[in-house]
């Protein structure tokens, strides 16, 4: 089977309870989702190009003395000299593709925000993943608005409010974009878990606006 016929589009696939299509608020935050904002033609290309022309690279983290390799590849791209910091690792940021500022031009209008850079996840497998975090680095600002680009395999994105522990699910299907806004990085943690499916490769966009 060819790559291009390999990812469903959204329509079938499995909802997520409890996630409207657009605006959601929610205790101490708020998030807009669009499950098919790109079309399957122009995402199966999107996840193709990105795939092929992105440098991708396994970073790891330091702890206690030894490096840790990250469960997924990552690639920093902006068009700030400023280094970005997390996770105890500095990236210096690449130029932007042609890709990745037809994808910026897409979100910014629906965002309402400028982007300068945006970080990229590339998830090889289900054993893949990214552990409980907030983006709230301080050079993200108080209020950040992360926009989230997703193509490839369909992976559940899971926030969990810090104090209530209350837990939201939102399948991030081949196309969608979901917008984090408002106070959620103060009190909404978030999480791809691995999964023991069988599941193909999955790229994730997170545009951010440094300050
Ligand atoms: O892959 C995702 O959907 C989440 C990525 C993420 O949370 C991050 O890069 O900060
Ligand atoms: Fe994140």
């Amino acid at each position: 089977m060819d790559q291009l016929n390999m990812f469903g589009g959204s329509k079938g696939e499995m909802p997520s309870p409890k996630i409207h299509v657009g605006i959601n608020k929610v205790a101490n935050g708020e998030f807009c989702f669009f499950p098919s904002f790109f079309n399957k033609l122009e995402s199966d290309d999107f996840f193709q190009v990105l795939r092929k022309n992105i440098s991708w690279k396994q970073e790891s983290m330091n702890m206690y003395g030894k490096k840790i390799p990250f469960p997924r590849l990552t690639a920093w791209y902006g068009d700030q000299d400023k280094p970005y910091s997390f996770s105890g690792l500095t990236l210096k940021p690449q130029i932007w593709t042609n890709e990745l500022l037809e994808i910026r031009a897409r979100i910014e209008p629906v965002a309402n925000v400028r982007f300068n850079s945006v970080l990229l996840n590339l998830y090889r497998s289900g054993n893949d993943s990214i552990s409980w975090h907030t983006d709230a680095e301080k050079e993200l600002g108080i209020n950040p608005v992360i926009a989230s680009v997703n193509f490839g395999e369909t992976r559940t994105f899971q926030l969990r409010h810090i104090k209530t522990k209350e837990k939201i699910e939102i399948h991030l299907t081949h196309g969608s974009l979901l917008i984090m806004k408002g106070e959620t990085q103060h009190f909404w943690q978030h999480q791809i878990p691995k999964t023991s499916k069988v599941v193909r490769e999955r790229i994730n966009l997170t545009f951010r606006f440094l300050i």
